[in-house]
């Protein structure tokens, strides 16, 4: 220990004479590009909005997973082309294993669930909150990393299940004072998609890559659609059969595209039917138009606007029973979504309703000499087993200069250890709401 300790000692000493009184020459304190810090006041407002996410889950009676943030890379290796897995975090580790930063968190449910295996009780409703990953390159200058709510269902073939997860996603939106004039739900179904390639005789394996360039037809021109789509083999003719059916404007229409026995309008019709039961019908809208740019959809799609049209989606969801087999695992009905940290809080400012929780305490507890330390320090134990938030302070001050200290923590209370009082077993109290002072036995302090 002292061996290293001297190496150490040289390496500043010397380093101290390069850079003057300083240690050593300044590290780069900004965190890895792409990545943000969370100072205490970034924190408060990340613990409120997980608090919310969470609150909600539970609500809806979800159990809380987690599962590491690398992932081996074979978990994400898709070949549809999607941005999410064209963007993997992805490396070599020591031991030569193809790892990666987890871009979703989906895959990682559908590990587990495998894993569990028979032990599963079906149906099964998880939620999760976690830190998501991708690679970008500099020129985009996007964030690199964020967190993803995602709530899902294990086990249930029906709409029933996007239905209660689109009644969590309003119930979210309502608990932090958003409305139906804020916010739509647009919902679709990738059945349509899959019924008019069938009709115009696309193959089936290259079903998951349509729906993914489709994905694109908002963030780019149409003719660079059709250049992807042709890449892959679809022939312009069904393109505009294809970008056709996302123009319907209800499932009314839907149901004569693609006849009355169609799978997609008897599911988006059930939904509907449901969304009416919530009473959150209103937040919903039919929107062919939405695919969503997962690979592994295979149902009902749905992703959170806001009306004004400003902002990327907020959340997005849908159905995907092809997961576990993809796996290799024995097929299981699943859906379910994600909810990112970014986009939100973007809306919520934009609303004016985004929370500022405050760093605020109890009560201060202050000795008024250092003899009274320890009694001091005994009072802060006894407030905080009856579980008060106490700050003690913790270095000699004056009476000053602890009531501005209490003032700006904004706090309730200043329980100053004075001796005289202490000699009779009492603490000063000043309620700094009330404005009033008494003399308080230490057996009565915590209220
Ligand atoms: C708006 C935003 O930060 N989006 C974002 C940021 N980081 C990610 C990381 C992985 C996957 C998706 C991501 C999405």
């Amino acid at each position: 220990k002292s061996e290293s300790r001297s190496s150490a000692g040289k390496i500043a000493e010397s380093a101290g004479k390069a850079s003057g009184s300083r240690g050593s020459a300044m590290i780069d304190t900004q965190p890895p590009r792409g990545t943000r810090d969370f100072f205490p006041e970034d924190m408060r407002l990340r613990n409120w909005l997980f608090g919310e996410f969470a609150a909600v889950s539970q609500g809806f009676g979800f159990e809380q997973f987690d599962a590491p943030v690398l992932e081996s890379e074979e978990l994400f290796v898709r070949k549809a082309g999607e941005e999410i897995t064209e963007q993997l975090y992805n490396f070599e580790d020591k031991g030569q294993r193809r790892v990666a930063l987890r871009p979703e968190l989906t895959p990682s449910l559908a590990r587990l669930v495998l894993q569990k295996g028979k032990a599963m009780q079906l149906p099964a409703k998880w939620f999760a909150i976690g830190q998501c990953w991708r690679y970008e390159r500099m020129t985009r200058g996007r964030r690199r990393e964020h967190y993803q709510w995602n709530m899902d269902v294990v086990g249930v073939p029906g709409v029933e299940a996007e239905a209660e997860l689109l009644a969590a996603i309003v119930a979210f939106f309502e608990r932090v004072g958003l409305t139906a004039e804020d916010v739509v739900l647009k919902v679709s179904n990738r059945k349509v998609l899959q019924a008019v390639c069938a009709r115009y005789g696309v193959p089936d394996e290259s079903f998951a890559r349509v729906c993914v360039i489709v994905d694109k037809l908002d963030k780019m021109p149409r003719e660079k659609v059709e250049e992807e789509l042709a890449a892959i083999g679809v022939p312009p003719a069904t393109v505009d059969g294809v970008l056709g059916a996302l123009g319907l404007r209800s499932v009314e229409e839907l149901g004569a595209l693609l006849g009355p026995e169609s799978e997609a309008v008897a599911e988006l019709g059930r939904l509907f039917e449901l969304a009416e039961g919530y009473g959150y019908k209103d937040w919903l809208s039919f929107d062919p138009s939405v695919v969503r740019g997962l690979a592994y959809y295979t149902g009902t799609v749905f992703e959170g606007r806001d009306r004004a049209g400003k902002l990327r989606a907020i959340c997005g969801g849908g159905r995907y029973d092809r997961l576990l087999a993809a796996f290799g695992g024995e097929a299981q009905p699943m859906a379910g979504f994600g909810f990112g940290d970014a986009v939100i809080v973007e809306l919520l400012k934009d609303k004016g309703i985004l929370p500022a929780p405050a760093h605020t305490v109890d009560d201060v507890v202050v000795p008024l000499d250092a003899a009274l330390r320890p009694a001091a320090s005994g009072i802060a134990t006894r407030l905080r087993r009856a579980g008060r938030r106490v700050d003690l302070v913790l270095e000699a001050k004056k009476m000053k200069w602890a009531f501005k200290h209490a003032e700006k923590l904004g706090a309730k209370r200043l329980l100053l250890v004075g001796a005289s009082e202490w000699e009779r077993g009492c603490v000063v109290v000043k309620d700094l709401a009330a404005f009033e002072q008494k003399e308080v036995p230490v057996a009565e302090l915590a209220p």
